[in-house]
């Protein structure tokens, strides 16, 4: 049986203490986790702390960025390990996982390596109050040792977004995988040996979040900022712990996005985007829509046209010919899913499609599979239209006037994403310009250019990582003043 174990100075370490690693779509175990303990995690702290000392520490930026780039090098090297780690921990369909999540896993060493070696930082000549000159300039510093918090929906892409720029600012890492899907941040720790990443710059420890690594973790004195993706109340417990020391937190957490889509959309392009931003990764993408507005005189017919992509999508494995839509990452998960599949239909719900589990045979039958659902006829204030359910499933309401559908999509506590369709500019940029989110998608979803500020508005997120954005987070800025 695999065992997973934790990477701590270039080692991999074992501890006495495991969990299972089940695969998704047949819930078999394939592999033991090695969940770390305090002692673990004070290990990683002062390796991380030593190296930024060391030769890491005093590294150039170009030698920095040329060892960046060759770990993305590596993982495209070893593209087929990669996919088939993150295809046993999240059962996704391969075509997915080999278009977004392992390319997106490389870039992201890449991009943010050659953002720092070309963005310059602000200078300024001035005038002194006794008539002379002064220059000034910025420096940036790295923040430290960084802890980083990961979900289980893009286990590799979302790591590597917080740690490409993380390393690529000087600093080292402590990455906390999710219980859930230990295998890729594992195996990246093999890459680092091979491409000669010093001793203590990358790190990885298992376990949880409460009473485990992840509270060891956060709660660290030598962890000098947090960066996080996940739920909104994991959030606030670990800003509670990052209080402690008044120590950074970058968050990107939940959300329930709307989509809103006007009659003078592009009928086909819409119904194939909303298909993708409710049902793709079986709905598990924080950016996804649950709550779907469509302007009356195209409702029935939008209703109709989703119902059938969704009957259209074939639910299996990541292998199974034409999948469409995986498992749920989890048994527990799944029992949430489908405790608002249940709340939905209690609260009177129009079931236009799916609302269960697909029935499924062999190798699938134990899978933690659920059927696509949509629903409609429901008050706003029903819990399915209010809370975040993480699964492939919407809500669909029809509405008159641009003003109204800026509100419905606005009434709610969180404000990540919202993918709107039209095929007039004047609407587009008006409801953009108004909508209280961090990310709004016109006539298009989930398309990503990584230079762009990425995160939350509202309940959704702290500050903001993509582009020049992440060096916000990553490094300290010094001013440095000089009187000539
Ligand atoms: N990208 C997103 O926005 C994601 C949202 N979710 C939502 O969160 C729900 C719960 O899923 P979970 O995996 O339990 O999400 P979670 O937010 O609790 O877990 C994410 C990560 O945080 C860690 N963690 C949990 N509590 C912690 C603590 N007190 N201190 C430090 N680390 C902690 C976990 O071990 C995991 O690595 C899902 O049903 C879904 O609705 C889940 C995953 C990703
Ligand atoms: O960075 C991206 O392109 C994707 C981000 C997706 C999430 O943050 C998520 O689903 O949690």
């Amino acid at each position: 049986m695999k065992q997973f174990l934790n990477f701590i100075n270039g080692e991999f370490v074992a501890t006495g203490k495991t969990f299972e690693d089940r695969i998704p779509a047949t819930n078999e175990v394939i592999g033991l986790v090695h969940e770390a303990g305090q002692a673990e995690v004070d290990a990683a702290v002062a390796a991380g702390r030593a190296a930024l000392k060391g030769e890491w520490g005093r590294m150039s930026v170009v030698k920095r960025t040329e060892l960046l780039h060759a770990v993305a090098d590596e993982i495209n090297r070893r593209f087929d390990d990669f996919l088939a780690a993150e295809l046993a921990d999240t059962g996704k369909p391969r075509s997915l996982a080999s278009h977004i999540d392992i390319p997106r896993g490389a870039a992201n060493f890449k991009v943010f390596a050659d953002i720092v070696k070309n963005v310059p930082t602000e200078s300024f000549q001035m005038t002194t109050p006794d008539g002379g000159t002064a220059i000034s300039y910025g420096v940036r510093s790295p923040l430290g040792v960084i802890g980083v918090i990961c979900p289980w929906n893009l286990p590799l892409l979302l790591m590597t977004w917080k740690v490409g720029p993380a390393l690529a600012c000087g600093n080292t890492v402590i990455v906390k995988p999710s219980e859930e899907t230990p295998a890729t941040a594992t195996l990246l720790g093999e890459v680092m040996n091979t491409v000669g990443i010093p001793k203590g710059v990358y790190q990885v420890l298992h376990g949880f979040g409460p009473g485990s690594a992840g509270a060891f973790i956060t709660q660290h004195p030598g962890v000098n900022g947090i960066t996080f993706t996940g739920e909104t109340r994991t959030g606030e417990a670990i800003m509670a712990a990052a209080a402690k020391g008044v120590r950074p937190v970058s968050f990107e957490l939940g959300g329930k996005n709307a989509g809103i889509v006007f009659a003078d959309a592009d009928f086909d392009k819409a119904v194939a985007g909303i298909t993708r931003s409710a049902f793709e990764n079986c709905g598990q993408v924080c950016l996804g829509t649950e709550r779907v507005y469509v302007q009356r005189p195209i409702f029935e017919k939008f209703v109709a046209a989703l119902k059938a992509k969704a009957e259209g999508l074939k639910v299996g494995g990541p292998d199974t010919p034409g999948v469409g839509l995986g498992p749920l990452i989890s048994a527990e998960h799944r029992q949430k899913v489908l405790g608002y599949y249940a709340k939905a239909k209690e609260a009177g719900a129009t079931v236009v499609t799916g609302g269960g589990t697909p029935p499924m045979e062999g190798e699938y039958a134990n899978g933690h599979f659920v059927q696509p659902t949509i629903w409609t006829g429901l008050p706003e204030s029903a819990a399915v239209i209010r809370e975040e359910i993480f699964g492939p499933c919407c809500h669909i309401a029809p509405f008159d006037t641009e003003e109204e559908a800026i509100e419905l999509a606005n009434a709610t506590d969180y404000g990540l994403a919202t993918t709107v369709w039209t095929s007039d500019i004047g609407t587009a940029t008006r409801v953009a310009n108004a909508i209280e989110v961090g990310l709004c998608w016109v006539n298009s979803w989930f398309l990503r250019d990584l230079r762009t500020a990425f995160g939350g508005a509202k309940a959704s997120g702290i500050g903001r990582e993509g582009g020049v954005h992440s060096l916000e987070f990553y490094t300290e800025l010094r001013n440095v003043m000089i009187k000539i």
